[in-house]
Formats: structure tokens, sequence, C-alpha cells
């Protein structure tokens, strides 16, 4: 008989909570058993949310361990930076599971955290604890795994486009430049000016340029790829969609390589990765492509020109980018086929 998982969502009137609700209502061996909320306990879910009347007829519950320990053997934490730290702890010390959605456990150096967060970062027990949940360049740490951190929506679609060039060598880890664009939803539901539709509709802006608390995770994993100090150019743009990040990535070739090189390593790199899909030669990924779903599509061109080669890379913000790739995280903690609950098909048009 297979075995049914509970699960706790605490953050769940959020996004990235609610996205969660979503997909888990198709995962086979997971059951939500308890959606958690810090300002409406006691509120049922779906007053806040009213696509989900009928479909979850519960009450919100209180942000409270022991609780939650009693209902759900898992807790997703999908809360804004500064909270999961605090309430990691006492989460894994109830003997749950626990899958951290925020930016709180990624960086692995506290400095790293407080430059760039600005917040006081978790204890360093609980960082080097944090299995960093890139599955698909880390996966072995996270099979087993009782601790993860996921990581953020644009470092998924950056990572996941550099990572086999930096580690095969193909391009100089230093000359890496990333353009990056999110639709609106990567932000969260929390009110902002900057976010109105009137403020976004039919415009395109960039934001934090050279401050994105993204950079050191993009450049912790980079490092690590390379295997010496790398630091990079990262830019955020906000662009009006609700769903979506492409990135854009350009970078001096090692060699004269063709797309055709290019493809054969992603492929090679990703090959039983169901996850990861790499177009054909003279084809790249849009938003729309890939929206709605887990996955993340990788295109190239080489520019012989200029001995550059510019990667695309693209996922959905809410599914790849954070809800999607936690519950595959959740898979491989199991010890389950990471796909479980998670082969659908995008939403087209
Ligand atoms: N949106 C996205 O595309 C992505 C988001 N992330 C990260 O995931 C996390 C959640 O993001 P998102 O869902 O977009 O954010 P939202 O702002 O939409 O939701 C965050 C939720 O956190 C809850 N919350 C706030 N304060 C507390 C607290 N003190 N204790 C417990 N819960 C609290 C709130 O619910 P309530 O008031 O009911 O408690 C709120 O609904 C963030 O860290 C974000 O950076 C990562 C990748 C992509
Ligand atoms: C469009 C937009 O505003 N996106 C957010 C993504 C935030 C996020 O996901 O933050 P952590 O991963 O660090 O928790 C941003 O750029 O800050």
């Amino acid at each position: 008989m297979n075995t049914v998982v509970k699960a706790a969502i605490i953050g769940s009137t959020g996004y990235g909570g609610v996205e969660l609700i979503r997909l888990l209502a198709g995962h086979p061996q997971v059951e939500v058993t308890s959606v958690v909320s810090s300002s409406s306990a006691g509120a049922p879910i779906a007053e806040g949310y009213p696509h989900l009347t009928e479909i979850r007829t519960d009450l919100l519950d209180d942000v409270d361990p022991a609780l939650i320990k009693s209902k759900a053997d898992v807790v997703f934490i999908a809360t804004p930076s500064g909270i999961a730290a605090k309430l990691a702890p006492s989460l894994l010390a109830e003997g749950l599971k626990v899958i951290d959605l925020s930016g709180d456990h990624r960086l692995k150096e506290r400095g790293e955290y407080e430059t760039w967060y600005k917040k006081q970062p978790a204890d360093q027990e609980y960082l080097d604890k944090a299995v960093f949940g890139l599955s698909e360049v880390y996966g072995e740490s996270v099979r087993g795994a009782d601790f993860v951190s996921n990581p953020g929506c644009y470092p998924t679609a950056t990572l996941l486009g550099l990572v086999p060039a930096v580690k095969a060598g193909f391009i100089d880890p230093a000359s890496i430049i990333i353009d990056a664009k999110s639709g609106v939803s990567g932000a969260g539901r929390g009110v902002n000016l900057g976010h109105h539709f009137a403020e976004i509709n039919e415009n395109f802006k960039a934001y934090k340029l050279n401050q994105h608390q993204h950079i050191p995770e993009i450049e912790q994993v980079l490092t690590d790829a390379a295997g010496r100090k790398i630091v990079t150019t990262f830019s955020t743009q906000l662009i009006p969609i609700t769903r979506g990040i492409m990135s854009t990535m350009y970078a001096g070739m090692t060699g004269t390589y063709t797309n055709e090189d290019f493809i054969s390593l992603y492929r090679n790199y990703y090959e039983g990765r169901h996850f990861v899909r790499i177009r054909q030669d003279g084809t790249w990924p849009a938003t729309k492509e890939v929206s709605g779903s887990n996955y993340c599509d990788i295109g190239f061109a080489v520019d012989a020109r200029t001995g550059r080669v510019t990667i695309v890379s693209v996922i959905d913000n809410l599914v790849k980018g954070a809800a999607g790739q936690a519950i595959q995280n959740l898979n491989l903690m199991m010890g389950w086929d990471e796909t479980l609950g998670l082969r659908f098909v995008p939403v087209y048009p």
C-alpha cells in the first residue's frame, strides 16, 4: 500500500502557499491536513481564496509547532524572509520534515544573509543542516534529507541554465551577465504601490540592480560549480505578466563551440531529469510554454562572431520556482519518484 504523508503549509494564504494547495490536491501520496496562518487563524481559507470553495472547507490553524505536529508529518514554510529562521528549529525539534520556500536557509554564510537580506540570519547549525534543494544539481543530498531549503525563483531559472556549461568549462564564469525578468506574482500577494495594475500594465521596469538578494545565492552555486570564487552581474526586471520568469544569460566561451555542442552537453547533464527540457537548435523558450508546470526550458544561441553564447531559461515562478520544486524536493526526501504528482502539462495559451 502507498504511504500517505500529511502536510502542513505555513503561509498558506500567500501565493506560494496557495499554489502548494493547488498542486498537492493532485498528489497521490500527500494530503494537506493543516493550512496555517499567522493573521487569520479560525477563518476558512476559502474566504480569502474563493477559487477554493468546496475544495477546502477547513479553517486556518494558528502557527503552533505542537499543533502542526499533531496534524502533519511534513511542513512547508512559505513565509516572507526572516520568519522561517525563527520557526524551523521548533518544527524540526517536533520531528517534522521541513521544506523552507523562503531565502532564510539558502546562504551558508550568516554574514551574506545579513548583507543582502538585511535581517537577522538563522543559526549556523540550521544553515549547515539545510540542504539546498536545486535537485537537478544537488539531488543526491536532497534524497532522504529532513530539512530542505528551496531555491529562489530567479536562481532556479538562472542556475539550471548555467551550471552544466560552467562545470564543463565551456564558458568563462567570470564573464557571465544575467538579465532576468519576472511576472508580478513573484512579489507575493502583499499590497505594494509598485505592483498596482496601473503601475505594471504596459510597463517594464528594472529594480534592485546590483542589490538583489538572489545575487549571493547564484554566486554560491556558481562558485561551487567553478571551484573558484565567482561574482556576477544579475539584473532584475518586472514585466506585465502574472506568472513566469525568463533569465537570459550571456557568457564568453572558452573554445569554438556550436549550439549543438551546448545542446548535447545539457541533454547529457540533465539525462533522466524529467523537468529540464532542452530546446532544438535555433529555437528559444517562452514563459507561456512552461506556465502552470514544473518545467524549466532552456535554449542556446552561440555567436561565433563575438565568441559569446546566449542562454535563455524559463520557468513558472510559482511552480518550478516555488511550490512545484518544493514538492519535487519532498518526493526526493521521501524516497519517491521525483515527478510524483507533478507531471502536468503547461497551460497554453
Ligand atoms: N511568489 C513567488 O513566485 C516565490 C516566492 N518565494 C518565497 O516564498 C515565500 C512566500 O512567498 P509568497 O507566497 O509569494 O508571499 P506572500 O506575501 O504571497 O505570502 C506570504 C504569507 O506569509 C504569511 N506570513 C506573514 N508573516 C508571517 C508570520 N510572522 N508567521 C507566519 N506566516 C506569516 C502571510 O500569511 P498570514 O498573514 O495568513 O500568516 C502571507 O500570506 C517568500 O519567502 C518568497 O520570497 C520563493 C520563490 C518564488
Ligand atoms: C517580482 C519580484 O518582486 N520578485 C521577488 C522575488 C522574491 C523572492 O522570491 O524572494 P526570496 O526567494 O528571496 O524569498 C524579488 O525580486 O524580490
